[in-house]
């Protein structure tokens, strides 16, 4: 583990390097000139502590960051990130390094529902800060817009799919038919499921983002105790089958209510109407519903799972937390200046194009649709013919009425589709191009 001798170069020590760690290892030092540049100072990686350094990772970490030795890293850094689990080792390292001032970032969500205020207590009393956007919903900002944008208002009702691992092992039942074993080992093969994936499966993972919201939204502590916990390991095949036969899907929700004389937490398996924005939410994607007195319904939608979605959370938290410390000022600059970035013209803007258009009713037509968008280069993705329509409105096959053509085209450059209905206005067999509107499929 290298020293850090430079008094301007913002310290992180990374403890753990398993799905999160290895991908905030690789952030940190592919991408250390962008983080450097987005806190104000230079950010520096100086260890990472693990059980084994000889242990192949997702990332191959440089062999001269990589110690065993967790308490000297967190004694020498300004950040640290906990990137371990559990409850013991996690739990008197995040003290120690909140008890010497040292920041501390960490998606140990289980530690904060049953720890999270005496933790915070500590960082209080030395001016520490502690931060866990990851331990909720994975990569979804939702605990910096609860805390921060939503404090001007009065949060009710927080309800969310926030276990990516049960919410991939319903959708594969619901979807395919899967066995739940099958759905659960590949859920683990994809780095979503928690260390021992019984924490997922019986709900106590999504108990303690139950808990750890229902403390941020309503500003009073709770604790994983404080949740009613039912896991998804009785839901049946029949279950989901017969649900689905009633317009249901069924969801394992995380809820925290607000009413006059408390709060109501809890966790179980939920019929949800398949029309129901929740009900949409497949595979191992989180959602989270929020309620406030003012705001209203709002909902934040993403991976809530994996090592490389949930390391955007915990760099978000870096840098919000560097910048504060160490950045030229306490916020943001309001108006980045720091890439150079033209705003290009609308002609160069790419996308799918849908195309309606009366053209003459007879042979050979659409073929010469078809080459002028060929020679524009726009390809045709689907065509209809909804049927020739005389001016009564009655469907006509009479050769001289005109055809309706509808046509989604594949993606295409915005200038090639105004030349192409352009040329096609043009046309002797085109009557009129009544409609041209853009498709926007692809992410
Ligand atoms: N995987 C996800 O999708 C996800 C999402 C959100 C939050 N989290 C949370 O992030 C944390 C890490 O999750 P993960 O999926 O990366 O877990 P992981 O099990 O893949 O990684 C943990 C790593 O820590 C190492 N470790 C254990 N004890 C150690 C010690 N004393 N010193 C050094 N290393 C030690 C383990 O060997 C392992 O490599 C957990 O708190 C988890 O709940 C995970
Ligand atoms: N095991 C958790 C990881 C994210 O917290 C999940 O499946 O959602
Ligand atoms: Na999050």
């Amino acid at each position: 583990m290298p020293a850090a001798t430079d008094a301007n170069v913002f310290t992180i020590g990374l403890l753990g390097a398993g799905n999160v760690g290895a991908q905030v290892a690789r952030t940190l030092v592919e991408e250390r000139e962008l983080i450097s540049a987005r806190v104000g100072t230079p950010v520096k990686l100086i260890g990472v502590a693990v059980r084994d350094p000889e242990t192949p990772r997702d990332w191959k970490i440089p062999g001269e960051l990589l110690t065993t030795d967790a308490e000297a890293l967190v004694d020498q850094a300004d950040l640290v990130v906990e990137l371990i689990g559990g409850m013991e080792t996690a739990g008197s390292l995040i003290e120690r390094a909140l008890g010497r001032g040292a920041a501390v970032v960490t998606g140990n969500k289980a530690l904060l529902a049953s720890r999270g205020a005496e933790l915070q207590a500590i960082a209080a009393e030395t001016g520490a800060v502690l931060r866990y956007e990851a331990a909720v919903a994975g990569a979804i900002p939702i605990l910096r817009p609860i805390e921060e944008s939503l404090s001007g208002d009065r949060i009710t009702k927080v309800m969310g799919i926030v276990n990516g691992t049960t919410n991939y092992i319903l959708d594969q039942m619901d979807t395919t038919g899967a066995a739940f074993a099958d759905a659960l080992a590949e859920a683990q093969k994809l780095g979503y499921a928690e260390a021992d994936p019984t924490a997922d499966v019986e709900g106590h993972d999504a108990a303690a983002k139950a808990a750890i919201l229902g403390t941020l939204a309503f500003h009073a502590p709770f604790t994983i105790d404080d949740v009613y916990c039912q896991g998804i390991t009785e839901v049946t095949a029949e279950d989901i089958e017969a649900a689905a036969a009633s317009g249901y899907v069924i969801k394992l929700l995380a809820i925290a209510e607000k009413r006059a004389e408390g709060a109501i937490l809890r966790v179980h398996p939920t019929l949800l109407p398949r029309t129901h924005p929740l009900a949409s939410v497949r595979g191992a994607f989180n959602a989270v519903f929020v309620v406030a007195e003012n705001a209203g319904e709002l909902m934040f939608y993403g991976q809530g799972a994996g090592g490389t979605p949930t390391s955007s959370a915990v760099m978000g938290d870096l840098v919000s937390v560097a910048r504060r410390l160490r950045g030229p000022s306490a916020e943001a600059p309001a108006i980045s200046s720091e890439v150079e970035l033209p705003a290009l013209p609308i002609e160069q803007a790419e996308t799918q194009y849908y195309i309606d258009m009366e053209v003459a009713d007879r042979e050979g037509v659409i073929a010469e649709v078809a080459r002028v968008l060929a020679d524009h280069h726009v390809s045709i993705e689907s065509m209809r013919q909804p049927g020739s329509v005389s001016v009564d409105g009655e469907v006509d096959t009479d050769n001289d009425a005109g055809a309706q053509v509808q046509i989604v085209t594949h993606r295409a450059r915005e200038r090639d589709l105004d030349d192409t209905v352009a040329t096609l206005k043009g046309l002797g067999v085109v009557k009129s191009v009544n409609s041209v509107l853009r498709v926007e499929v692809e992410q």
